[in-house]
């Protein structure tokens, strides 16, 4: 079980002193049951009672830290789950994880976590009762051999029924899983595009019956038939116990006289046994549910894990006097499968200067955001080479030449805490930016914490630029920034707010379609359909 895998993982040395005390208290439980059938078939003497008293105590004891250990246990794996797989997705690739798409990855961080930490809560006490089951059985075994090997043999028969039977509610949970992806999509259709939806009642209606409830239908059914499996196998289980007791109290006298005096032993420790083995066969559909989530995120983790980055952490200073930034020959292709045709951008050769303010440009979808991230080191080249002066960036520095980029991507997002090289003044500096850029009525920044990020799209773009100048490194990327401007501000970006940044001797990549600023350029790159149509110098100074 893979589950207990995930609990051993968390710390062996818990695992395994959970498990000798869980048994030492299973144990003491079946001595205890021998002790009562010892107690009603002869008298209850002085000796008896002092170790009945013991062995309470002990089963008392042993058993709650057996439970204290497995619950830390428990939680301590849940933990170290939740932030393995948080580390495994921050050190994936950008286009590993676009093409996961984020219902999925969300579904995995919240619905199969959940799963897995709702079982591991009873895994304490599912260890309990198995201790129990397994010291009842071995006092069985003392009782009477023959009797326990028809014990035996009948659980050899009655286990792989109730067991076919649960194959199929996991087969079942597993689909349901699988459904569950696409109605976390349609869920987020619903959050997402709340405003469409809502103004168009037949696009709303159709997103209802065909997509959302059908999804829902699916996942219902494939949940029913899970737990129904699971009820029938936990009913045969209670059904074939019976049987059990039948064949003890009708047959076996018949065929073996001698097993008469056990008899009452016997049934009275099977019928103790009931207890703990119900609890363990109604437990069993939870561990397969938790066993299909966590085969889920190892899939999700070793798929991750296939693509993640070398991790490195950065402690090579980022440079601040650079002379060129190379691309020569850098290829990016989306192959997403399912697709009829792949868009390929490049192959790109440019050479970007420092202090360069460039505009890159060009029709809807000709690449001007691949190209950036390729720039940026978020997309790794399939060809070519990107250097900066003599230094070629690999696996091993990307994450060190990411440093070099502040970025407002078109699909930016924004965090309410800003990050600043100089802490001490990162306040006052944040004032001054809110002031520039006219936000300084709306929002006030305490501790780098900004009071709100609920403003208009406008507004909140300005915050993100204002959280790139804080950030104050060497290129700064603006992914049509200014498309949700009004016309002042438009303007105040191109013509000051630029000329600011090229005069503090930075560079800036501009990705535009506002081509009556084109002119303030040192330069233009045009992109057609992922090639570079042109790359022109403009003459002349326009600061
Ligand atoms: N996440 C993605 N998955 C698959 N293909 C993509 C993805 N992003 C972009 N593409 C492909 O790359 C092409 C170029 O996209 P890109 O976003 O780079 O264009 P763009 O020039 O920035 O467009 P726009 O001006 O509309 O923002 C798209 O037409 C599409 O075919």
């Amino acid at each position: 079980m893979q589950i207990i895998w995930l609990l051993i993982k968390a710390s062996w040395i818990s695992a395994t002193l959970a498990i000798l005390t869980g048994i030492t208290s299973g144990v003491c439980s079946a001595r205890l049951i021998a002790l009562v059938n010892s107690a009603i078939s002869q008298n209850a003497t002085q000796s008896l009672l002092i170790s009945f008293a013991g062995l309470s105590i002990l089963a008392f004891v042993t058993g709650s830290l057996s439970q204290f250990l497995l619950v830390d246990l428990a939680q301590n794996s849940v933990y170290q789950l939740r932030l393995r797989l948080s580390q495994r997705i921050l050190a994936s690739s950008l286009r590993q994880l676009e093409q996961l798409g984020p219902s999925r990855l969300f579904a995995v961080l919240t619905q199969d976590v959940q799963a897995i930490s709702n079982t591991v809560f009873v895994i304490p006490f599912l260890c309990i009762d198995l201790a129990v089951v397994g010291g009842c059985l071995i006092y069985l075994g003392w009782l009477s051999i023959w009797v326990f090997l028809i014990v035996v043999a009948f659980m050899v028969v009655a286990i792989p029924l109730v067991q076919l039977l649960l194959n199929f509610a996991y087969r079942y949970l597993n689909l349901a899983r699988q459904e569950d992806d696409q109605l976390f999509t349609h869920f987020r259709s619903i959050t997402d595009g709340l405003k469409e939806l809502k103004l168009h009642s037949v696009r709303r209606q159709t997103f209802f019956a065909e997509d959302l409830s059908v999804s829902a239908a699916k996942s219902r059914q494939y949940q029913k038939n899970a737990f129904k499996f699971a009820a029938l196998s936990s009913g045969g289980g209670q059904f074939l116990f019976f049987l059990l007791l039948g064949v003890l109290l009708f047959g076996v006298p018949e065929a073996l006289p001698s097993t008469q005096a056990v008899l009452p032993a016997y049934i009275l420790t099977l019928s103790y046994l009931m207890g703990p083995l119900g609890n363990i066969i109604q437990r069993l559909p939870n561990l397969a549910s938790a066993n299909v989530s966590i085969q889920k995120v190892n899939r999700m983790g070793l798929k991750l894990a296939e693509h993640a980055e070398v991790e490195t952490v950065v402690t090579k200073p980022t440079p601040k006097d650079w002379n060129q930034l190379k691309l020569a020959g850098v290829v990016h292709t989306y192959q997403d499968p399912g697709a009829d045709h792949q868009f390929r951008v490049g192959p790109i050769d440019l050479t970007i200067n420092s202090g360069e303010l460039v505009f890159i440009v060009g029709g809807n979808g000709s690449g001007k955001s691949t190209l950036a991230k390729l720039i940026t080191g978020l997309y790794t080249p399939e060809s070519g080479e990107i250097r900066l002066d003599a230094e070629p960036i690999v696996d091993t520095n990307r994450e060190w030449y990411r440093q070099l980029f502040s970025t407002v991507f078109a699909d930016y997002y924004l965090f309410e805490r800003l990050i600043s090289e100089e802490f001490s003044t990162l306040d006052a500096q944040a004032r001054a930016y809110l002031r520039k850029l006219e936000l300084e009525q709306k929002v006030t920044v305490q501790d780098g914490q900004l009071s709100t990020t609920g403003l208009s799209q406008g507004q909140r773009k300005r915050l993100a630029l204002l959280s790139a100048y804080l950030e104050n490194r060497s290129i700064y990327l603006f992914d049509e920034w200014a498309a949700d401007q009004d016309p002042i501000f438009r303007e105040i970006f191109y013509t000051q707010l630029l000329a600011e940044l090229k005069q503090r001797g930075k560079t800036i990549l501009v990705i535009s379609h506002d081509d009556h600023f084109f002119h303030l350029a040192d330069r233009i790159i045009k992109l057609d359909y992922g090639r570079m149509e042109s790359d022109e110098y403009l003459a002349g100074e326009q600061w």
